[in-house]
């Protein structure tokens, strides 16, 4: 990785009762593009207000560009959109442009700005008559008007329509291409494959998987096998070939796996006293939440509220 641009060093932060952050550690390097997936409450949206100096941690450090983002000097480099933005809508698209472009040095002409996210008819309408689709856009566009080294967004394509979203991912990926960072979050697998190529997984505060594209794809790609077997056998059960997690769920005990059919083989050729098989799907949370609760020093799926953990029917099966 080359010198990093965003450090997170054993960073926790918590309002009240809740650990949004729970010990993350992250380090992010000049002219990568990292996708932040994550569920509802994960801890995503904390984690960029921290880097953007507007929240500090309670414990650990945060480090952008080498600086502590709550100096002025750290920030002089970052474009950021949160989830929501408000925009004057009295303003027209141009004149909004204008006005940010004012606060920099070498601001990104007012053209390259509205071509770049497909907004170039727009420029003489005011904010208030754009649909919801075309703020979006606008909002995330302005982040960029100063030329930023360090950009984060906050699930920039929430409410936009197909067209709309590829116009923004071709615009994100072609700024980066320039090289700038860009850190990007989102609830969608579908979003970080369009446009990461690292893949940074949050749930429940804790980073739970940091990995390349692939490698995390494969991931949610797991399967789940549940089967009865008797108490005595279930350690038996961790040492079956390609076996991610094993885990007990009611009667029954689930097992992850990238190949299902690979553990049912295993489970007939080692002589597993198992019935009740059934294979099924498992979403990517399921994946994920499955890897890392239930297992020693690993965090509860439950453990912040709003972390929508795995939902459990009365039998203890998740829905
Ligand atoms: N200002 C706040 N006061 C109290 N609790 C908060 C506050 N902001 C966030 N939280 C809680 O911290 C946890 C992490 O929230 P955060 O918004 O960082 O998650 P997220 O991954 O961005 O979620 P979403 O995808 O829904 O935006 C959640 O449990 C949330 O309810």
């Amino acid at each position: 990785m080359t010198a990093p641009v965003v450090e997170l060093d054993r960073v926790t932060r918590r309002y009240g009762e809740v650990v949004a952050l729970d010990d993350v550690s992250l380090s992010v390097g000049e002219g990568e593009l990292v996708g932040l997936l994550g569920p509802n409450g994960a801890g995503k949206s904390t984690l960029l207000s921290l880097v953007n100096g507007v929240r500090r941690p309670d414990a650990g450090t945060v480090r952008l560009m080498g600086r502590d983002p709550r100096e002025p000097a750290a920030r002089a480099g970052l474009g950021t959109t949160p989830q929501e933005t408000g925009l004057p809508a009295t303003l027209r698209v141009g004149e909004v442009v204008d006005l940010v472009a004012g606060h920099y040095a070498d601001p990104m002409p007012r053209g390259e700005v509205l071509e770049r996210f497909g907004l170039g008819d727009l420029a003489r309408r005011q904010t208030g008559g754009l649909s919801g689709g075309q703020r979006r856009r606008l909002a995330v566009a302005l982040s960029l008007v100063g030329r930023p080294r360090v950009v984060l967004l906050d699930e920039p394509t929430t409410g936009l329509d197909v067209d709309a979203r590829h116009t923004l991912w071709d615009a994100l990926r072609d700024y980066q291409s320039g090289g700038a960072t860009v850190i990007v979050t989102s609830h969608y697998l579908e979003e970080i494959e369009a446009l990461a190529r690292r893949v940074v997984v949050v749930g429940s505060g804790r980073v739970l998987a940091d990995d390349d594209l692939p490698a995390v794809l494969a991931m949610a790609a797991a399967r789940r096998v549940l089967v009865e077997v008797p108490e005595s056998e279930e350690a038996r059960l961790h040492a079956l070939p390609g076996v991610l997690d094993v885990r007990r769920e009611g009667r029954r005990t689930v097992l992850l796996a990238p190949d299902a059919d690979a553990v049912v083989r295993a489970l007939v050729r080692d002589d597993v006293p198992f019935r009740d098989l059934e294979v099924r799907g498992a979403s990517l949370e399921e994946a994920f939440l499955a890897l890392t609760s239930g297992t020693p020093g690993a965090p509860a799926a439950s453990g912040a509220p709003g972390a929508a953990p795995t939902p459990a029917t009365t039998d203890g099966e998740p829905r």
